[in-house]
């Protein structure tokens, strides 16, 4: 709903009430415009000024509306333009947001005050819509076409500061919002409103507009990888330069309609709430986010000064969390050292910009040490060592006995079993998985990785640490590779496989750039390091000296096995890292991948070595392949339960492993695609190679689909109790 009341002297209030973020749902749409006609009644009320409940504006049009069949047209358009041909003054006091139909309310508004720590911003781009209540209108026109494409077409919340120098504010004040904007309604009385309508505004002319749109499509293109909704946004704005206000209106609208009805928007909302709902964890004894509170972390340690340790320690300072940062020798320590110094004065550098600053000089907000013994007082220690079990277990063997009884002991790591790591402690109960993605500063993905003993308090906890490190923490149950590169590991088999049988790394990567991942399989192994994988395969005894005298090249445990990735290693080519990999790169270190003539010869004479007979391989093959492994083996997770729905998985693919959100995630893609047709394909991939053990179709799978292919959110209702591991 939305409260009336009058304000100061001739001043109506209308306060959008709609917890917890004033989501502008109809029945809020319909008490702003009674609100409205009722102050426009009165004759005693002279302006008007409209807030949001609870210190926040609007976070715009109730998402969950957009998927209701009921919804015919977007009432909002209306009650903007309603707002905007009042002849009384009407202020908009913005606090803590306003974002999406929030904005646009704003923007119908004559005058716009915001709070200093206030944000808004048009994410509507995010969830793969526009601003459709003539948003792509009246923004060009406010702040001039390259600051109104910037915030429409990718989405960005922009801070009140930033806000007030683009003119999209009028003013910024740091005491009590609503106040400041009902004093200057009073002082805008009389005034004439004309001017203050940015429906009757020209947009601001620029030199050279054509060339400046041509290149703006370029690059909003470029960075959609196959996304609709930013290219449509661009192309709504593009109509506020070529048409009257009335004519961008009716663009606006036929680009908003296309995208509601495209299916992206669907799976990016469904991403939007799926990432809300991974935040409330369950256990199936009891334990949940509504009963286990997290434990303060008022200090934490890092150990490990490698790339991820590096990453770890940047995320917790700039979460305003004190860290003790530990390597095993002064020389380790100092190369550390110097390079989170280097990655924290980037981030001091981008973030004053945004007017925040870092405080990373003091030692007592960042420390380095060699000493164990420093780490007595931490609240929360995270092992970043590399993965060997041996070395980890020594770890916190000697971390239970240094650190206070109550400090949780959390191990970075990938894939390696986290009871085994807690045998090595007194306190099982207080270890936790905790797998940062690199760079560990910037990727947005915590998997949360709870053994047989952990405490509810300490998973809470390390969801409490996500939110602070503002990551997605997903919590997820133990095995090898967990959920993120477990569901990998079928996905990079099939890509080399398909090359063994006749594909080259640049086509396969192709297939999946075309579907919208940033990078495909062999580019992102190089960019990983080719090396990684070997020195696991090594552990696992795949290959290398412990490999036993005999085995068939291409087979192991009686399963396909390709060789391919160790004869890389073996021949020095680790990746990027070396210059050389699946692709050639400028140097060592270098990042522009090339197809290699010698990788191409290579292959040739592996295949002959191996009398493998070459053949084409369409480009659909290449994608249900690989994407339709991964997928099964989700199925496998799922009933497991290893993790307690598909959104998890889903969350996971999209914050940590590049999957398209334009596309849900890998469980909302099959779901789309449907069971039946993900079954049979599998169910004919594994006839033609029963060797391979992640083409057998998931028994998981095979009862959704004589259960008659159930929508996505019943799924784990037909998954067995005795099962779930949860
Ligand atoms: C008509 C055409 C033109 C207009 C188009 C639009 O406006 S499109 C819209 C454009 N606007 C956007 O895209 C803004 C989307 N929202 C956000 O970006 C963030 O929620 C936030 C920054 C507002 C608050 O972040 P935070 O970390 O403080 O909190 P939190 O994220 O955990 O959310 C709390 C609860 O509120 C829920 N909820 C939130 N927003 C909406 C909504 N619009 N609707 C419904 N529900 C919404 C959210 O699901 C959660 O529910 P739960 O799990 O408790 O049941």
């Amino acid at each position: 709903m939305a409260q009336y009341a009058r304000g100061a002297a001739a001043v109506a209030v209308i306060r959008l009430h709609n917890p917890p973020v004033n989501a502008l749902s109809l029945t809020v749409l319909q008490a702003l415009e009674d609100g409205l006609k009722r102050a426009d009644a009165d004759p005693s009320v002279k302006a008007v000024m409209i807030c949001g409940e609870n210190g926040k504006f609007s976070a715009g049009a109730d998402i969950r509306g957009f998927s209701s069949p009921k919804r015919h047209g977007v009432p909002l358009g209306p009650i903007i333009s309603l707002i905007e041909r009042s002849e009384k003054p009407v202020v908009a006091a913005i606090e803590g947001i306003a974002l999406g139909g929030g904005l646009e309310v704003a923007l119908g508004c004559h005058y716009r005050i915001a709070h200093v720590k206030a944000h808004m911003g048009f994410p509507e781009v995010t969830i793969g819509l526009l601003p459709g209540a003539e948003g792509t209108q009246r923004l060009p026109r406010l702040i001039g076409v390259p600051a109104a494409l910037d915030i429409i077409t990718t989405g960005r919340h922009i801070p009140a500061t930033e806000a007030l120098k683009l003119g999209l504010v009028d003013e910024v004040v740091e005491e009590n919002t609503v106040e400041a904007a009902i004093r200057f309604a009073n002082k805008v009385i009389g005034q004439p409103l004309g001017p203050r309508r940015l429906s009757l505004k020209p947009v601001p002319k620029l030199p050279n507009m054509e060339a400046f749109l041509s290149e703006a499509l370029v690059k909003v293109k470029k960075q959609a990888h196959g996304c609709l909704a930013p290219e449509l946004c661009f192309q709504a704005v593009k109509a506020a330069t070529e048409q009257p206000f009335a004519d961008g209106v009716r663009k606006e609208r036929e680009l908003f309609n296309i995208l509601l009805t495209s299916g992206q928007a669907q799976a990016l909302q469904y991403a939007f709430f799926a990432e809300r709902e991974v935040q409330k964890w369950t256990t199936p004894n009891g334990a949940s986010w509504k009963s286990t509170s997290p434990q303060p972390i008022r200090k934490a340690a890092v150990i490990g000064l490698g790339t991820m340790g590096r990453g770890i320690v940047t995320s917790l300072v700039k979460a305003n969390i004190p860290v003790v940062a530990l390597e095993q020798n002064v020389e380790y320590l100092n190369m550390g050292r110097k390079a989170v110094m280097l990655l924290l004065e980037r981030e001091a550098m981008k973030m004053e910009q945004g007017a925040q600053t870092l405080d990373f000089h003091n030692p007592a907000r960042l420390q380095f040490t060699v000493d164990f013994d420093v780490l007595h007082d931490v609240d929360l220690v995270i092992e970043a060592v590399f993965e060997n079990m041996a070395l980890k277990k020594e770890i916190f063997h000697k971390l239970s006995r240094i650190c206070k009884p109550g400090a949780f002991l959390c191990t970075n790591t990938s894939a390696l079993n986290i009871d085994e790591i807690a045998s090595a402690t007194s306190r099982p109960h207080q270890v936790i998985g905790t797998h940062f993605f690199s760079p560990a500063h910037v990727m947005r993905l915590l998997e949360i990785i709870y053994g047989h003993h952990t405490s509810p308090t300490a998973i809470a906890t390390a969801v409490q640490l996500a939110k602070a490190l503002k990551k997605v923490g997903v919590v997820v149950g133990n095995c090898f590779g967990f959920v993120g590169n477990r569901m990998m590991f079928p996905y990079v088999q099939q890509a080399v496989f398909l090359v063994e049988e006749g594909s080259r790394p640049e086509a396969v990567d192709q297939v999946l750039e075309d579907f919208g991942f940033k990078i495909g399989p062999f580019r992102m192994s190089d960019l990983a390091g080719l090396d990684v994988g070997w020195r696991s395969r090594k552990g696992q005894g795949l290959t290398g000296a412990s490999l036993p005298p005999g085995t068939p090249a291409r087979q192991r445990h009686g399963h396909r096995y390709s060789p391919l990735p160790d004869l890389l290693c073996e021949n020095s080519r680790f990746g990027q890292k070396t210059g050389k990999g699946w692709y050639q790169y400028e140097k060592a270190g270098g990042r522009t991948a090339k197809p290699d003539p010698w990788l191409h010869n290579f292959l040739a004479q592996y295949r002959d070595t191996h009398h493998i007979k070459t053949r084409f391989i369409d480009q659909e093959e290449i994608l249900e392949r690989c994407l339709f492994s991964l997928i099964n083996e989700g199925f496998d997770i799922l009933a497991e339960g290893i993790a307690a729905g598909p959104e998890h998985l889903d969350v996971i693919y999209i914050n940590g492993y590049g999957w398209p959100k334009h596309r849900g995630g890998p469980m909302f893609y099959a779901s789309t695609i449907g069971l039946p047709r993900i079954l049979a394909k599998l169910q004919k991939y594994s006839e033609a190679h029963p060797d391979v053990p992640g083409l057998q179709p998931s028994a998981f799978l095979k009862k959704l689909v004589a259960m008659g292919n159930p929508p996505l959110k019943e799924w784990m209702s037909y998954q067995s109790r005795q099962s779930n591991k949860l």
